[in-house]
């Protein structure tokens, strides 16, 4: 697309080069043929000067025919298109269109003159398929078919009048030298602006005799004046200055001609000044003429000549030399400038990209993006150094980052170079949010040589430009408040401009754009940085957890070795609900765990490699922690219950393989690295769980299956790994739900819910139910030491108060008042046992019983639980309790171990 933009654009700069009407046709159809690709064939009438009529020179019909389509375009003066013209229509001897072409269309075209009344050219085009865009372009083509018309026109009359009334070669400064200036036109073919008036400027100096001539083109947008040349001298950089504080500045809005003797004596040094660049002496004469534009009648451009040879003053005569020459030239100035613009342009927003695009390639390493940022922005400006400062709020310091070019190595903060933050220019920027364009640094008050006498550097001017931070977090970075949601995070400096005096109000632009891509990187950078930061961290403390969680090896290769033992091996009766998987010692529970997943078909079904179940579960004993309850054993007779749900239930055929699967594996993590503390202590002791947690409540659960993931997560540990992307999802989705569930404030405000279900009947299709459900058996299983005989019961109670009289002493200690059940000086355990059983552990067996027929015996097994606390609470109040400590209340039960009436036989068998 800009490809072709550019050749359209200097097809039409071809235009305005062409000095007659055979030029004019040519560079008419050239530009024809970069509108339309497709173009098949053109002719081109144009309005001939002397026989006023529409003539194509060398076309097989020369004069336009007035017929069909032409005639139709011509009448209506507008444009007209045709798929398919009847061949007897002139338009197709025209264009040598032969039938077979059929899918050809054919535009005639009509070009009026600027007051739209003469009819100037025809065009006529054969091509496939024109779109908006081609009758658009065409449209501008014929608007400067119609300018450069007009220009041929007045040479020609110009030429008839020089050829009548004066002799053509003489070279008077008094007269105009038409074939020169026709060869002026004709050369202005150059794109670059500069080299186009080099020659406009060479023709001045000759037909006005000047020592030099100096173009000062106007820039609206600035209101400045701009220079690119001095005499022939091309400058490097263009010399920019403000109109309102020249001595010129006047013509431009007099639009009066100006010589020397007009101005005054800071006027005269001002030109002085001006042409320093090149030998040309103490200025003796100027003429200086405005030059108009034809289009929109404002002055584009000032004409000066300086020094008119053998020492006469400029006349009126040299003043017309300059108009003649600017009535053909000002317009191919004014477009080539135009051009010239937008390519600046162009590549101004190419590095504006460049660096958005730096932005995003850096983001990971905020030294390497800065010294990007301002090397481009050095480039930019031409500048010989850079540098870039951050705020230090705290210290109220401005820090070097960037020095010279150079990235400040943060290894050496010793020698990092710091300024007070109120300091020298670059504290006054930081302090001000101004931007500070120092052309002589040392005669500026605010400006600090120690700096040049360290580092031997000369420094002549500066740009200095805060980088703020706009809208975001001031945490991130240090900065420095300016009211009103500015910030300013920082400094850059750049010194010394290279090939110019100083910096230009243009520099000072592009740094104002630089700035915000300053801010804008800055703020992300350390954002990300940040960010970066805290996940190594966690990723840190994730692998110390892990290499302290290690499994034994030895003991890894022989589970993975060894043959998964038949579940009836490891204990006769673990398929039976009155067994206590708490007899099973410590070395089996490994065994066992593997034996009930094979015995439910987990490992075949969920493609589990033995490898990694044997690892995942070793980590997950390893993952709990030793206080009284809440440890290994809980978790695996939590998992075994769920084992003799399975087994007993036929729980298979109401839920689902992945909810199965998701209940089994929640039960064996569920209380992942459990302090032996409750939800409530972590949030009045502000653990740092409660830190993490505590705004979404479940404060350990949430630890649990963190700790859970953590453990899939590792290496060789993912039992899930086999799954497929849905079931994959799905059961990690069930594995959380189902640990959060474990709060048993969660359960509390179900209750109401499965009371319904359990009334209501399962309903399989209801996922709501499967929810339930699962829920249900997951509290089921957590509670299930209260199922088993006396002594596991018994046990438990001693294990759970000996945990939350521990957690009661914390608090006392911590200054805190515990909860009555966790006081060991107040508790009643018999009471506390009797209301827990009747307000939380039988309803919910209730449920159960009421749900799953063939578990009535748990709910019965709870229920005479109940009963043996109720007699012991009888026994108990005729027994005081000595030196106020409950717990050695359970020394007194053991004494009555005789009596057989609690003793149903199993008590002295439970281990853990
Ligand atoms: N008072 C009392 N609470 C129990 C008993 N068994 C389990 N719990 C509570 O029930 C909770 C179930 O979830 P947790 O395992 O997190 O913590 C458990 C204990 O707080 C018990 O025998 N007596
Ligand atoms: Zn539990």
């Amino acid at each position: 697309e800009t490809v072709e933009i550019h050749t359209f654009q200097d097809a039409l700069l071809q235009l305005s080069g062409v000095i007659d009407l055979d030029g004019l046709r040519r560079a008419v159809e050239e530009a024809i043929g970069t509108i339309i690709p497709n173009v098949h064939s053109t002719a081109v009438y144009l309005l001939d000067l002397d026989s006023r009529q529409l003539r194509c020179h060398g076309n097989p019909l020369p004069v336009l025919p007035d017929e069909g389509l032409i005639q139709e375009a011509v009448s209506q003066r507008q444009c007209v298109t045709r798929p398919r013209p009847p061949p007897e229509d002139p338009v197709c001897r025209v264009l040598q269109l032969s039938q077979c072409e059929e899918e050809r269309s054919v535009i005639c075209y009509p070009v009026l003159d600027r007051e739209g009344s003469e009819l100037l050219a025809i065009l006529l085009i054969s091509c496939s398929r024109p779109t908006q865009l081609h009758y658009d372009n065409l449209s501008l083509l014929g608007k400067h078919i119609a300018t450069c018309y007009s220009r041929l026109k007045q040479v020609q009359m110009q030429q008839d009048g020089a050829m009548s009334h004066a002799p053509a070669h003489r070279q008077d400064s008094g007269t105009i030298d038409t074939q020169a200036i026709l060869q002026l036109c004709a050369d202005l073919y150059d794109q670059d602006a500069p080299a186009l008036q080099l020659k406009v400027i060479r023709y001045l100096q000759k037909v006005t005799r000047a020592e030099c001539c100096l173009l000062l083109l106007v820039a609206d947008d600035t209101a400045e004046f701009f220079c690119q040349l001095i005499g022939e001298h091309v400058l490097e950089e263009e010399v920019r200055f403000p109109i309102d504080q020249s001595c010129l500045g006047h013509v431009v809005t007099s639009k009066k001609p100006v010589t020397l003797e007009d101005l005054d004596s800071k006027g005269k040094g001002e030109l002085q000044s001006l042409v320093l660049h090149v030998q040309l002496g103490e200025i003796r004469s100027m003429l200086c003429i405005p030059v108009e534009s034809k289009a929109a009648g404002n002055i584009v451009a000032l004409a000066c000549v300086f020094n008119k040879r053998d020492r006469l003053k400029f006349s009126s005569a040299d003043e017309s030399q300059i108009r003649t020459c600017f009535t053909y030239t000002s317009t191919v100035l004014t477009s080539t400038l135009a051009v010239q613009k937008e390519r600046k342009l162009k590549l101004e927003t190419q590095s504006m990209l460049q660096i958005a695009k730096n932005l995003f390639t850096h983001l990971d390493d905020v030294s390497v993006l800065l010294r990007e940022i301002m090397q481009e922005a050095r480039n930019l400006t031409h500048a010989e150094r850079c540098s870039l400062f951050l705020v230090d709020k705290g210290r109220r310091e401005l820090v070097a980052k960037v020095f010279d070019g150079v990235v400040a190595d943060e290894s050496e903060n010793m020698n990092e170079l710091r300024i007070p933050i109120d300091q020298g220019i670059a504290g006054h920027v930081a302090t001000t949010g101004e931007i500070l364009n120092i052309k002589d640094a040392y005669s500026h008050p605010l400006f600090y040589s120690g700096v040049d006498h360290s580092t031997g550097f000369r420094t002549r001017n500066i740009l200095c430009f805060p980088i703020k931070n706009e809208g975001h977090d001031s945490d991130v970075i240090g900065s420095f408040l300016m009211g009103d949601n500015e910030e300013i995070v920082g400094v850059a400096e750049l010194c010394n401009k290279i090939n110019g005096p100083c910096f230009s109000t243009y520099d000072e632009e592009l740094a104002q754009a630089f700035s915000i891509y300053c801010g804008i990187s800055l703020v992300h950078s350390l954002l990300y940085k940040k960010v970066a930061d805290a996940q190594h961290r966690s990723k840190l403390s994730n692998e110390l957890m892990m290499y302290h969680m290690k499994v034994n090896e030895d003991e890894t290769a022989r589970l993975i070795v060894d043959k998964i033992p038949e579940i009836t091996s490891i204990h006769p009766d673990v398929s039976v609900f009155s067994f206590t998987p708490r007899v099973i010692y410590d070395d089996q529970t490994i065994p066992c765990c593997l034996a009930m997943f094979e015995d439910m078909g987990m490992i075949n079904r969920w493609r589990i490699h033995k490898e990694t179940l044997v690892k995942f579960v070793l980590m997950v004993k390893k993952g709990y922690r030793d206080p009284p309850y809440h440890n290994w054993y809980h978790a695996f007779s939590v998992s075994h219950f769920c084992y003799l749900l399975y087994k007993n239930l036929r729980i298979d055929q109401l839920l689902t393989d992945v909810e199965l699967f998701a209940l089994f594996v929640a039960c064996l993590c569920h209380d992942l690295d459990h302090r032996g503390t409750n939800n409530a202590f972590q949030v009045s002791s502000k653990s740092v769980l409660a830190a993490l947690y505590s705004s979404e409540g479940s404060v350990l659960e949430r630890h649990h299956f963190a700790q859970a993931m953590c453990i899939l997560n590792t290496e060789g540990c993912n039992i899930f790994e086999n799954l497929n992307k849905r079931d994959y999802e799905q059961a990690l989705d069930l594995f959380q739900e189902i640990i959060l569930a474990t709060d048993l404030a969660h359960h509390l405000s179900a209750v109401k819910d499965l009371e319904t279900m359990a009334k209501e009947g399962y309903d399989k299709s209801n996922p709501r139910c499967h929810t339930l459900l699962t829920c249900l058996l997951m509290t089921s299983c957590d509670l299930s030491d209260q199922t088993k005989g006396w002594g596991t019961t018994k046990k438990i109670a001693e294990l759970i108060y000996q945990e939350f009289f521990r957690q009661g002493d914390l608090e006392k200690s911590m200054g805190y008042r515990p909860h009555e059940m966790m006081d060991r000086e107040k508790a009643f355990i018999p009471d506390l046992q009797i209301s827990f059983l009747e307000n939380i552990a039988m309803p919910l067996y209730r449920i159960l019983g009421d749900l799953l027929p063939g578990s009535e015996c748990v709910y019965e097994a709870v229920k005479a639980n109940r009963d043996t606390w109720m007699q012991i609470r009888e026994t108990a109040k005729h027994k005081p309790i000595t030196h106020g400590n409950s717990f050695d209340f359970f020394k007194m039960l053991d004494e009555d171990d005789d009596m057989s009436l609690v003793n149903n036989g199993e008590g002295g068998k439970v281990n853990h």
